[in-house]
């Protein structure tokens, strides 16, 4: 349980914003709870200089040191890095000058979690390191390190997501602030304070150092220990010996006591996420009381839901998935250098696992656009010989029963177009009530597009699932048509539809408005829509190529 002496701490009077109870304490801040007067938001703010004496000397270097924090911060932003909002002087407190006011991380600490536990299982511990990584890649990307990466700055939200605070010591590479000897004992690499020892490039903080830092919480958090220097530390496999081999593998490439011979973070997110199954975070035990009923992973829930993976997991995993791209067999090692590109992981790969498989397939009809009715129809199953029973349509029938099935409510533009005798004008309306669908995640309304048991039903479930699982939505979704004729039929229930149809960019989030990732527009296709009347309006039945000249 989160324990804190609060009464050591006097309450800081932060303007705009009124202070509930101390979250924590470095070495050179106090942080509170803060709830925000004129919304109820929650935040953290970071209140610097609480522990010191006052005095003009002292304010100018804690004010500098706080600036360059929230410069660093203000550039960057990542699902996994806390978000820094703004500096404010605060006052209350003797010397509690600056506060920074960031994202308010419920879970709690890393490090509080392993004081209640001991040690987590491998499941746990992949779920706190791949996106951890995946930061640092963002990090090292963007030309910072971290520079203490620690139990203590790795913070979680009520959900149990990992994020990644504090970047006080961070700096930029090459940054003369860089200072190697600095960080957290025991998971500070020990090859830069060997080199920080009177040498000027030693200083530099390295990529690498964040690499070894974050395997050494990987280590921490699988066996309760730091993994001290290599020649006093047991094989992994001795002290945990449920650990997968691959997972000990990246853990004792990244401890690697040459910087040079470790993965990046990039490669060791993917080594990491490639050993085994990520499980969702129990916090139950490691937070305020007050928190216990926000908590999505609590015991409980976790029980209920037997142990399902959180919907960010999925999209990190699937992100992952995508990002992963097998090597030749013959490609050069990378040279090591100084962006931090190690070396790749020793040891063969694990073969692509049926998780990982079962993403790449999920993948395959997202990765293209699957808001695209192009890649609809080449998602859909062969056509199955068609004796559709008579529609019932949901907008009339819950207009019919009062009591019925719930109520599917549409602008009434859409539900006018998609009750149009024409089929033309009810085409658009069916593509614009499937853009409302997967762009909102009002799923449901996909019942009114596609005929039940027809190929174009079977091709959207899947998109509807995966967006169902990863918890995202297709933000700005648009599909617009053009030259849209309808063919000549003998059938007056059955028609079929030429167009042109284009899909216009969008970005794939998740409900909490998050980016997962953007997708670019998508080049008019020329389709053709099987389109059947029943139920009194027009549904979709199946997507077709255009006739080819053959
Ligand atoms: N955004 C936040 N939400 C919830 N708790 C937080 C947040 N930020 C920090 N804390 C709590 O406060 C503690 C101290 O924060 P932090 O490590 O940022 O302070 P610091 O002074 O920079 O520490 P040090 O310099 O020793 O690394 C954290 O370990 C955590 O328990």
């Amino acid at each position: 349980m989160e324990t804190l002496d609060t009464t050591a701490a006097v309450l800081p009077l932060i303007p705009g914003y009124a202070t509930s109870r101390q979250l924590g304490r470095g070495s050179s801040s106090t942080v509170w709870l803060v709830t925000r007067d004129k919304d109820g938001a929650r935040f953290a703010v970071k209140c610097f200089g609480a522990r010191e004496p006052d005095g003009p000397a002292l304010q100018r270097t804690v004010l500098d040191e706080v600036t360059r924090e929230l410069r660093l911060l203000s550039g960057l932003r990542h699902e996994h890095l806390v978000r820094v909002h703004e500096l404010l002087q605060v006052g209350g407190t003797p010397g509690a000058s600056y506060g920074l006011v960031m994202d308010y991380a419920a879970g709690g600490s890393l490090a509080n979690l392993m004081s209640g536990r001991g040690r987590l299982p491998v499941g746990e511990t992949i779920t706190i390191l791949t996106p951890i990584a995946q930061v640092l890649d963002y990090l090292h990307g963007s030309g910072t390190v971290h520079g203490d990466v620690s139990p203590a700055n790795i913070l979680f939200t009520a959900e149990g997501k990992p994020l990644l605070a504090d970047l006080g010591f961070a700096a930029r590479v090459g940054d003369p602030h860089g200072n190697a000897d600095v960080g957290t004992q025991g998971f500070l690499d020990p090859a830069s304070i060997a080199l920080g020892e009177g040498s000027a490039a030693g200083r530099e903080l390295l990529p690498q150092r964040d690499v070894y830092s974050l395997a050494a919480v990987g280590w921490y958090c699988l066996t309760g220990a730091v993994p001290g220097v290599e020649r006093h530390r047991p094989p992994l496999s001795l002290v945990a010996p449920d650990v997968p081999k691959a997972l000990t593998a990246a853990l004792e490439a990244a401890l690697d006591p040459d910087p040079q011979r470790r993965p990046s973070a990039r490669e060791f997110s993917t080594a990491v996420f490639r050993s085994a199954g990520p499980e969702a975070l129990d916090l139950s035990g490691s937070v305020h009381h007050s928190v216990i009923p926000e908590l999505l992973t609590r015991r409980q829930a976790l029980r209920r839901a037997r142990r399902r993976t959180p919907r960010w997991v999925v999209a990190w995993r699937i992100a992952l998935t995508r990002g992963f791209q097998p090597k030749p067999k013959h490609m050069p090692r990378s040279a090591p250098s100084r962006e931090g590109r190690g070396r790749p992981l020793k040891g063969r790969p694990k073969a692509v696992g049926l998780s990982l498989r079962l993403g790449l397939s999920v993948a395959a009809a997202v990765l293209v656009g699957a808001g695209s009715w192009a890649v609809w129809q080449q998602n859909q199953p062969p056509a199955p010989a068609l004796n559709l029973a008579p529609l019932e349509d949901p907008l009339a029938t819950t207009r019919k029963a009062p009591g019925g099935p719930p109520s599917v409510e549409l602008p009434a533009r859409l539900a006018q177009g998609l009750h149009s005798e024409d089929p033309e004008v009810a085409v658009s309306a069916l593509a614009a009530v499937r853009d409302l669908a997967l762009g909102e995640g009002r799923l449901e309304v996909l019942a009114l597009v596609n005929a039940p048991g027809s190929p174009a039903e079977a091709a959207d479930k899947e998109v509807g699932d995966y967006l169902r699982e990863s918890g995202t939505v297709f933000a700005g979704l648009v599909t617009t048509l053009s030259g849209v004729t309808v063919d000549d039929s003998p059938q007056t229930d059955h028609v079929l539809v030429s167009l042109s149809a284009a899909t216009s960019g969008y970005e794939e989030r998740l409900t909490t408005g998050a980016k997962v990732r953007a997708q670019e527009p998508v080049a008019p296709q020329q389709l053709r829509l099987h389109l059947v009347r029943s139920a009194g309006r027009w549904w979709v039945l199946e997507i077709l190529g255009p006739v080819t000249a053959d």
